[in-house]
This record gives C-alpha cells, structure tokens and sequence, in this order.
C-alpha cells in the first residue's frame, strides 16, 4: 500500500491571465506537466493552496482503464474477454509508476516494493458480478483484521474476514518510509532509527516548515504489511490519534523517531496531520489570512477536484481549513472591488465553476468545518455532502450576503433551500443570517455539531458512512436529488455572469464593498 501525498499549485507562469477561460486553462493543464514549486510572480504572499494527500484504494475499485480507453461493450458482449481486459489492467496497475503524470495529480512514487495486486472481486467466473465485498476474506482487506476503523469499514460494506486475521497483532516492527514531495531531485538521506516499537528504516526528506512530507508505514506482521500516514510539517502530531484511535501508541512512538531524525533543534517535529482510511483525500484550504476565495483559490479547487475524481481510486474527500478560526470567508472581496467587468467575469465563472464541480461531483465531499463560514464559504460547505461544524459560537455559519448589500444569486438560494428548506431560507437570507452551531444544526445548515478537537474524526466517521454505501446506487441518487439545481445554472451560465458583473460594477455596490471592506480592516486595528 502506498501512500501518496499530492499538492498541485496552479503553474502560473505558463498560463495566460488575462481573458482566457477557465476551461481553455483546464484544458492546457491536461496537457502540461505541473511546476510544483512555481510561485506567482504578481504575488509575495504564499500562494492560495489547497493540500491534498492520498492513499490508494486496495482493490474494492475497478483498476485503472489501461491505455486506449475501457472497452465499453466488451462487458456486455464477452465476460471473458472483459475478464481478459481487467487482468491485463490489474497487469497495468502493478507495473511502476511514473514520478509524474502529464496533466493529472503528481504521485510521489513510493520505494516500498508493491504489493500483489488483489483479484478484482467483482467478477465471478462466467463474468456474473456479485455484491461489492462479497466473499472477501481479510486477505483482500488486510487492514480490517488490524484496525478497527478499516474493520468498521470492511463490515460496512459487507467484507467477511477470517476471525483468525483479526486477531493478528498489528504492532512492531514498523518501517517508516518518508518522503518529500518536493525534493525529489535530492538523493535520499537515509535515517537509522530502533525501539521497541518502531523501527525507521528510511527518512528521507528536509525539515523545513510548510514542506510536505510523506510517510509509509511499513507493518511486517499484517497482511498487506502497511500503514498509511500522511504528514505536513507543522501539523499537529497530536490530531492522528484522534483520527484514529486505535493508532495512539503507534504514532506516540513514531513520532519521537522520524522526529529526532528530521529535526534541525530548532524545527518542528515531524507532524502526521490525518491518518487516513483508503479511498479518502484529505483537503486543506490554505489561503491565509481568512481563506477568502481568490481567483487563484478558486482555480485551484477546480482544478484539484477535477483531478480527484479523475483518479478512480478515490472516493472522498475530507474539505477543511488550514487556517485558524475560519473555514472560509466567502468570495475575495478584493477580486471585485477596484476591479474591471473583465476581471469581475472571469472571477465569477470560476465560482460558477466550483460550485458546479462540487454540487455535482461523484465522489463524497464532507466539509470539516473548523473555522467561521459566512457567505461564499457556506457555498462552500453547502456543495458538500455532509457537513460537520465545529461547536465554537465564534464560528458562525450563512449566507450574510444582504449585509453587504449584495443579493445572493438563484443558484445560491436553490442550494439553500434544498438544504434548510423554503421558509428558512427565506428569512435567512433576507435578514443575512450567520447561525452558531446550535442553531446551525437545529435548522439544518450543518449534520453535526462537535467539539472543536473532533471536527476531523467525525469527518472521518460520517466519510465511513457515506462509503459504506455502494458507489454507484449513491453516486445516481446525488444527481438525481441536484441535477435539477445545476441545470438551471448550466442553462443560464452567461446571463448569471452578466448579472453578477452588472450588478457588482455599479457605484453603489461597489461602495458599499468598499465600505464593507473597509469595515473589515478596521475592525481588526
Ligand atoms: C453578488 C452576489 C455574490 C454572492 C456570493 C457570495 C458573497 C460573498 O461571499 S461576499 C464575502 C462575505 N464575507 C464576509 O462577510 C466575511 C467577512 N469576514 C469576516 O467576517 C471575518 O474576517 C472572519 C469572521 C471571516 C474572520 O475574522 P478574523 O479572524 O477576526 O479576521 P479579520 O476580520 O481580522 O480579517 C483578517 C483580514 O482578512 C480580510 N478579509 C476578511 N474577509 C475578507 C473577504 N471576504 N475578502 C477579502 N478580505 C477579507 C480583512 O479585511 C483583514 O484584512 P487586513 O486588515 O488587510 O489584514
């Protein structure tokens, strides 16, 4: 099992800015290779991100459709040569990696050696599928006879597991693979390290802050040898226990190893920010100060998602804040104020774009909710589908927008009432109503209220939920609960645009931002 820690930053300077659409960009991405480390030249803030991590899926999925496209009909017409067609996929999947895939997310190749590819086990011979997880033994889920939550998981999608793996002990000896995204070019430091519980074969990477690090686990005694861990430095080690329990000793022993190893003294130790269950991403907005949506941001969500759900081995992902305090502060109200009806378009169709992407994606989409989400933020959590809030009466969640002075387009106040429901929505929206989290919950807005250190292993727990159910009988019912929403968007996309610039262009509006903003600034000194 590897584990694969992606950050995809937009390459700035091989993109047009001026009018190019969002599409035209995407489509150039498909073609282009990513710059990692490429910074805006417009900007000396640290460019918007969105952090993503992964670990791969093990088998439940179908593999990835070899070159030349899935057969389509070939199901259909011949269960054996369709047989024929996975297995030379699974063929596909095993063969190594390349470090970096044109146009798709950036994998950070992992030196463990791979592992046998499991049978698919949708397939009977004679072609008849069968349940998902029918039949499947602990072999074929190796991390359910070890971890509880994976165990959860197995059972909730109807995996069986020989009783016998379940008692299988999970411990020691662990090998720790680290790895640095960005500093691939670099040959590895090897890093010695031994206790009792741990045993740190390989580290490798640099130590400094806001690097991404990547962690395999290596686990001799379980089936599948392997644990995932992801890591951010910086991040608090502290919140992978919480993620998952189970893991505590481990990570508490862990983390005094790759620590020592990485530290320059002064550094911080070497943080796990999630353990993750397969199948999940976990995203982090990072735009500080308050996580507004910046064109930039907003690009890069696309962006992100897209390639995501593009990768078949994902499921969900996990949307949460890397700032403190706030999930997100709504539209960048610096992208409209000041701004040209060009600017003011192209920003717009970005937000479009986003909500489009999110309200309608097929993988699940859980919002962690740690942080204030007035406004576009909302948007933001509202596209997903479930939303966990943190129980901090700071953190306020609504569309506040008549405060501004604004109004709160049709695709926004569908999205409202097909979550709170029509009269809700109503004096919420007129009166611009940021609910605490009792009241959020109360009403609807969010699906669970919890303490602040729990946001993201509730998460986690309702992503269990959600995965629990087969892919496809969920992924028909979402469209078939939104479709209608974003048809009536996707119909009338250019006039919403013109709407929006017309509207935000004018002098009042746009003093009354200023003021807004001004107000804002203020507030803070
Ligand atoms: C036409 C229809 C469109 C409808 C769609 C969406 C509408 C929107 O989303 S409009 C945006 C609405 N957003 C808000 O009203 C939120 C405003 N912000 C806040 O209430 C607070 O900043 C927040 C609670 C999020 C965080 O509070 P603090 O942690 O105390 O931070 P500060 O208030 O001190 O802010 C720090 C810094 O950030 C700037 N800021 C805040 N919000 C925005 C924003 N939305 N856009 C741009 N900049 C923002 C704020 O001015 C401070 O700036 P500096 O003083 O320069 O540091």
């Amino acid at each position: 099992m590897d584990l694969i820690h992606c950050c995809v930053r937009w390459p700035w300077k091989n993109f047009p800015t001026s009018k190019t659409s969002l599409f035209q960009k995407e489509e150039r991405l498909r073609h282009y290779n990513p710059l990692p480390l490429t910074v805006p030249a417009f900007s000396n803030r640290m460019p918007a991100q969105c952090v993503f991590s992964r670990i791969e899926g093990k088998g439940k999925r179908s593999p990835p459709p070899p070159p030349g496209g899935a057969p389509a009909k070939l199901a259909a017409a011949s269960p054996v040569a369709s047989r024929k067609w996975r297995s030379s996929a699974h063929a596909l999947r095993g063969a190594p990696r390349r470090a970096q895939t044109p146009g798709s997310v950036t994998y950070v190749q992992s030196n463990l050696p791979r592992r046998p590819v499991p049978r698919s086990p949708r397939l009977r011979p004679g072609g008849a599928a069968r349940a998902p997880g029918a039949g499947r033994t602990a072999r074929s889920h190796p991390g359910a006879a070890t971890c509880p939550f994976s165990a959860k998981m197995a059972l909730a999608s109807g995996v069986r597991f020989a009783p016998r793996a379940l008692l299988r002990p999970w411990s020691s000896p662990v090998e720790l693979f680290h790895h640095d995204r960005y500093r691939h070019h670099e040959p590895p430091a090897p890093v010695h390290y031994e206790d009792k519980h741990v045993s740190v074969v390989k580290v490798w990477g640099g130590t400094e802050p806001s690097r991404y690090f990547l962690i395999t686990a290596r686990i001799h005694k379980w089936p599948s040898g392997i644990l995932r861990l992801g890591g951010i430095n910086g991040d608090d080690i502290s919140e992978a226990p919480r993620v998952c329990p189970w893991a505590r000793r481990w990570v508490q022993t862990a983390s005094a190893g790759p620590a020592a190893a990485l530290s320059t003294g002064a550094g911080p130790s070497l943080p796990l920010f999630l353990l993750l269950a397969e199948w999940v991403a976990v995203m982090k907005l990072r735009n500080p100060p308050v996580n507004a949506l910046s064109l930039e941001l907003l690009t890069e969500l696309v962006i992100s998602l897209e390639k995501l759900e593009n990768d078949k081995t994902f499921r969900g992902i996990i949307l949460t804040s890397d700032c403190p305090r706030v999930f997100c502060a709504g539209l960048d109200l610096t992208e409209i104020c000041g701004r040209n009806p060009a600017h003011c378009a192209e920003y717009w169709k970005a937000m479009q774009e986003l909500w489009l992407r999110m309200y309608l994606s097929s993988l699940v989409l859980v919002a962690a909710i740690n942080g204030a989400c007035p406004a576009g933020g909302c948007i933001i959590a509202l596209s997903c589908d479930c939303r966990v809030l943190a129980d901090n009466p700071k953190y306020r969640i609504g569309l506040n927008e008549t405060l501004l002075g604004i109004i709160a387009p049709f695709w926004l106040k569908d999205t409202y009432v097909n979550t709170i429901g029509h009269r809700a929505s109503e004096q919420a929206l007129q009166l611009g109503s940021l609910f605490p989290p009792a009241e959020a919950l109360q009403v609807g807005l969010v699906d669970q209220v919890v303490p602040e250190d729990q946001v993201q292993s509730t998460a986690l727990s309702e992503m269990a939920r959600w995965l629990a159910v087969p892919d496809h009988a969920r992924q028909l019912t979402k469209n078939m609960m939104r479709k209608a929403t974003a048809d009536r968007l996707l119909r009338q996309r250019d006039a919403d645009t013109q709407n929006f610039v017309s509207f935000v262009c004018r002098d009042s509006i746009q003093k009354s931002l200023q003021a807004y903003l001004e107000k804002l600034r203020q507030r803070k000194g």
